[in-house]
């Protein structure tokens, strides 16, 4: 039954792994015409896919896809006119095209951020292959807070293990490891070095 759940067109097919030596490549935004477009000079790493309310996702996709690049990786190389911050009062600033809605970065500038210095990106938006692939899946039960109904979850948690992709409902384990070693360093409670 879980094959007829679809979570994101780039992976309701199956995962493709990562190509080794990949380097990065370009972002392009939904426009037909004057495409915003962003050079990435890296692999991207910690892809995931993530169901929280904020970050972007394809037309009818339930979960976005997302990862994160040095943020001095990211660079806009074309139509950085039609860029509008999504929302100035958040921890991640989603750079989004103001014509097609897609976020082309998230950027931090809180430096106390334990994510500073990352750029969030969904390189689904390339037309390169060889991106780290979707790893994990996060904020699983925010779908809910998107309009999913409640009964839909024990399917939605199936099919992503199915894919591989053990959902969480915050960040993965690793991740929240280090956001806390962050927030204990900051505290004092952990040495610093
Ligand atoms: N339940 C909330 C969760 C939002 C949330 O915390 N999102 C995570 C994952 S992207 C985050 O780090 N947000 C920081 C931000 O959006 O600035 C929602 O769905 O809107
Ligand atoms: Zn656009
Ligand atoms: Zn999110």
């Amino acid at each position: 039954m879980n094959q007829f759940v679809s979570l994101h067109p780039a992976i309701d097919h199956g995962i493709k792994p990562a190509a080794e030596n990949f380097q990065g490549g370009t972002l392009h935004c939904k426009c037909a015409h004057d495409p915003v477009v962003v050079k990435v000079a890296a692999q991207s790493a910690f892809n995931h896919a993530c169901g929280c309310t904020q970050c972007w996702k394809p037309e009818g996709a339930k979960f976005s896809l997302v990862a994160v690049v040095p943020r001095d990786s990211v660079s806009v190389v074309a139509h950085g006119e039609k860029l509008e911050i999504v929302d100035a009062s958040a921890a991640i600033q989603r750079h989004a095209c103001r014509a097609c809605g897609a976020h082309m970065f998230g950027r931090i500038e809180d430096k106390t951020h334990p994510f500073y210095g990352l750029d969030f990106i969904h390189t689904e938006l390339s037309d390169e292959a060889g991106w780290c692939e979707p790893q994990f899946a996060a904020f699983v039960s925010s779908l809910i807070e998107g309009g999913t109904p409640p009964s839909e979850m024990d399917a939605i948690r199936a099919r992503l293990h199915e894919l591989g992709l053990e959902p969480y409902d915050c960040l993965s384990p690793a991740l929240m490891d280090l956001i806390a070693t962050h927030t204990a360093k900051q505290k004092g409670v952990l040495s610093a070095a």
